[in-house]
């Protein structure tokens, strides 16, 4: 390399949940760590700071990254989505099925967090703890018994700073970096009319609705051997601080960057380099006779906005190339989009798939960017009798204007009072049907006043709701669903690659099992809607579209609701695209211990990592995976 080339111990390449908290972790260990993001740091933007401002962080064009995917192949149904995403001929964005004429089709947004933090920094930040048998998947594949679920959980008690619990709690964690905290009774006062619903709700789920107050203050991460069995309603945890500011791992990353020893020097070796999207990874000993390609260091591209998702990017964002070397190892952890994507532009992916391109093989990896999977959800929505009465506002509270400048909300938050120190009216439903595919929970629900129908960019083009409306995510846990690819539009780095979930498309008895599930739990939900007792209740089901009044057991048609389902399905939880998986599996990309197949020096680790969508929040499982990967990557330390 040139006089100008920088030389580290490891490079990692993101700085989500799962790059950050490894990086920092290798540089706590005494090495020295390039981080290289391809963002900026908004350590000081309200819209990731303020838990209540969710809505915000993931619109924000500072934070976000737009990826806009396909669910089928076919068109024809891919246009049946009600919240599809267009491009106005004035380049403004429209949402929705009548869009005005010369609009371009995007597709489903799937947005993501492009600045240091990663996708923990614009999330909804709920943390769950996933299945046993998602950790135990991962031993029964590759025999390797350090995945064990006791073991998983031991890593989780190491990083968690619980701020809800009594210290000592078993199966929880007091003293990590990673914050959780969950809202208290408070949030609660005056919602009696949220509370009679999520009561009739618990009641169909065998809870006594007399307890349904206290069911949603009872932790859902419980250390409990049944815990993937019970069904009914608990609180719901969040990644952020006792004074409800968001904690993701910019903050354990900026905590170690700026640590300094007692000399007043840098305590550790941890280089963030923002700014920076990486184009691809550089090898040694490619076509050697007797050597392994090895993984010496990165090339990219430096420079503001370079990536075509980030919404600022525009043909003059071009970068200036650069290159870093690694003494010991690269990680990629740019994310189930982007970890695949930079693997095809470095050489390893499906060989034909790189021909196209113009790519020079380094490995043929058939399995690169396939196997995409997501927590899909369809809302159940209905109308109550009246409107949903709110707790009447205090006349003395200060008038929150949602960040506008002055809002004297904020100064009252910075001093951890006033209402954004409290957490929203969250809940975390856990429902298990007969069409489970792992004889376990296979449902995720949250209610309120509010349904989660997609994501899209900021618009003005989507009408709201009535105030007397209450929803119902119903999120799948064990989706069966994983024929989705994510493949190269382009050999350009700076392109987004091209994203197609392939829902159900595998035809199969799993997939007909997730359709089936699905249905089941519109029934259910239109059953318990109509026992909503009266003035509030009954809850007129309006989607998926009842015309008419359902059965008894909550039927409409069958077909017209799974109709609706399939077209109206959305996730923004992607996962699994450079799986882990056993020796003998050509599709595999990974080893147990995050190993790229067929070259040395090179792991993957992020949400793309997971042979299978981990329980119903991925965020969680990947901070415990990036703790996993730490172990093995220091275990190999000494191997350079
Ligand atoms: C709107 C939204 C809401 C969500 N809500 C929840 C929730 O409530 N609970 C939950 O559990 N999960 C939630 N998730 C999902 C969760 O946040 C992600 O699964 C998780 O952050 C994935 O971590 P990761 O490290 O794999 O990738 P990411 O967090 O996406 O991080 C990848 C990072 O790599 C960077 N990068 C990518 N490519 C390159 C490159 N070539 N060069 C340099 N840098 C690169 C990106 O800029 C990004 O910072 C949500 C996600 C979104 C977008």
């Amino acid at each position: 390399g040139s006089s100008n080339d920088k030389y580290y111990d490891y490079i990692v390449v993101g700085s989500g949940p799962g790059g950050g908290p490894l990086a920092s972790n290798l540089a706590r260990a005494g090495h020295s760590v390039l981080l290289v993001e391809a963002g900026d740091n908004q350590n000081d933007n309200i819209n990731s700071e303020i838990v209540s401002f969710f809505g915000f962080a993931y619109t924000d064009p500072t934070l976000r990254w737009d990826f806009f995917a396909r669910n089928f192949a076919n068109e024809t149904r891919n246009l049946q989505h009600n919240h599809l995403t267009w491009r106005r001929p004035d380049g403004s964005f429209y949402v929705g099925r009548d869009p005005p004429v010369d609009s371009t089709l995007l597709g489903i947004h799937y947005p993501r967090g492009g600045t240091l933090g990663g996708s923990s920094a614009v999330n909804a930040m709920s943390t769950v703890y996933p299945s046993e048998s998602d950790w135990q998947n991962v031993v029964d594949l590759t025999g390797d018994a350090t995945w064990s679920p006791a073991h998983m959980r031991e890593i989780f008690v190491r990083v968690e700073n619980n701020h809800y619990l009594t210290p000592g709690t078993p199966g929880h964690g007091f003293n990590g970096y990673l914050d959780t905290i969950m809202s208290n009774e408070t949030v609660w006062t005056g919602q009696d009319d949220l509370l009679t619903v999520l009561g009739t709700l618990s009641e169909h789920l065998g809870q006594n609705p007399a307890d349904i107050t206290a069911n949603l203050l009872s932790d859902p991460n419980a250390l409990n051997p049944t815990r993937d069995q019970a069904q009914g309603v608990f609180g719901c945890p969040q990644h952020a601080n006792a004074g409800w500011r968001r904690f993701s791992s910019r903050d354990y990353i900026l905590e170690t960057a700026n640590a300094l020893g007692a000399n007043g020097q840098k305590k550790y070796q941890l280089t963030v380099q923002l700014n920076t999207l990486v184009t691809k990874v550089l090898f040694t000993d490619v076509n050697h006779p007797r050597k392994t390609p090895r993984a010496e260091g990165v090339e990219f591209l430096q420079g503001q906005s370079v990536y075509s998702a980030d919404p600022r990017h525009t043909a003059s964002n071009q970068g200036t190339v650069g290159r870093a070397y690694a003494r010991k190892e690269v990680i990629l952890s740019g994310g189930t989009f982007n970890s695949p994507q930079l693997l095809k532009l470095s050489g390893i992916g499906p060989a034909a798939e790189l021909a196209q391109f113009n790519i020079d093989l380094v490995v043929d990896l058939p399995g690169v960017g396939t196997n995409l999977q997501d927590n899909y959800e369809v809302p159940v929505v209905g109308h109550a009798a009246r409107d949903f009465q709110q707790p009447p506002p205090d006349p003395n509270a200060p008038v929150c204007t949602y960040g506008a400048p002055g809002d004297p909300c904020v100064d009252l938050w910075r001093q951890g009072q006033g209402p954004y120190t409290a957490g929203a009216a969250l809940n975390s439903i856990f429902r298990k049907t007969a069409y489970a595919a792992y004889d376990e929970r296979d449902f995720f629900l949250v209610g309120g006043m509010f349904a989660l129908r997609g994501f899209w960019p900021p618009t003005d083009s989507v009408p709201a709701d009535p105030p007397n409306m209450f929803g119902l995510s119903t999120v799948k846990i064990n989706p069966q669903s994983r024929s989705g690819t994510v493949l190269l539009r382009s050999g350009d780095p700076r392109d987004t690659p091209e994203i197609n979930f392939h829902l159900f498309e595998e035809n199969n008895a799993g997939t007909e099992l997730d359709l089936n599930a699905e249905l089941d739990t519109v029934k259910w939900a239109r059953r318990l809607f109509a026992d909503v007792p009266a003035p509030l209740g009954p809850i007129v089901p309006t989607e998926p579209p009842c015309p008419g009044t359902p059965a008894a057991d909550g039927t409409c048609n069958d077909e017209t609701d799974k109709e609706w389902i399939r077209n109206q399905i959305f996730g923004h939880h992607p996962t699994s695209t450079c799986a882990i998986g056993a020796d003998s599996n050509p599709m595999a990309v990974l080893d147990s211990k995050f190993r790229v197949r067929g070259v040395r020096g090179l792991r993957v680790v992020d949400a793309s990592s997971f042979p299978r969508v981990p329980g119903p929040f991925p965020v969680l499982p990947t901070f415990m995976l990036s703790e996993k990967a730490t172990e093995s990557v220091l275990e190999d330390a000494n191997l350079w």
